[in-house]
């Protein structure tokens, strides 16, 4: 259905904002991520981001996955990997876990590098629309 295309922008809980340009016929996009979220302080930048989403035939909400690999600032890559829904009021939700791998100086530290979380994220009014 038209609704639950990813392409457009899109905000998270902690106000990141995510741009997602146009979904290919083989439901693969790109797109920027501009985090609101710094592990080491540091101001919001834009990060690269690439994903691909299904498109059931059969109907249905597509699934998607998609990597940010955090530019630049930190040694870092998240892979979120999610639904789209409609919540009760019609609204376009993308419920996403994650997760956030970090560099670590050595194999000992390992164990930490990574972090799971969830992160839901609805579609931002432009203006216009
Ligand atoms: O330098 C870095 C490193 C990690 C980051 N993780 N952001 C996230 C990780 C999980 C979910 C949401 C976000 C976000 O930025 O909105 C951001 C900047």
């Amino acid at each position: 259905s038209l609704q639950c295309q990813l392409r457009g922008l899109w905000r998270n809980e902690q106000d990141s904002l995510m741009e997602i340009s146009a979904v290919r016929d083989n439901g693969e996009f790109q797109g920027k991520y501009l985090t609101q979220v710094t592990l080491a302080g540091g101001c919001a930048r834009a990060s690269p981001l690439t994903g691909a989403q299904q498109q059931p035939s059969e109907g249905g909400w597509p699934t998607f996955t998609f990597t940010v690999r955090w530019d630049k600032f930190s040694n870092a890559t998240t892979a979120f990997a999610g639904q789209c829904f409609l919540d009760t009021g019609g609204k376009e939700t993308l419920t996403t876990m994650w997760l956030l791998r970090e560099a670590v100086g050595s194999l000992e530290e390992d164990w930490k590098a990574t972090r799971v979380g969830r992160n839901v994220f609805t579609r931002k009014r432009t203006p216009k629309g």
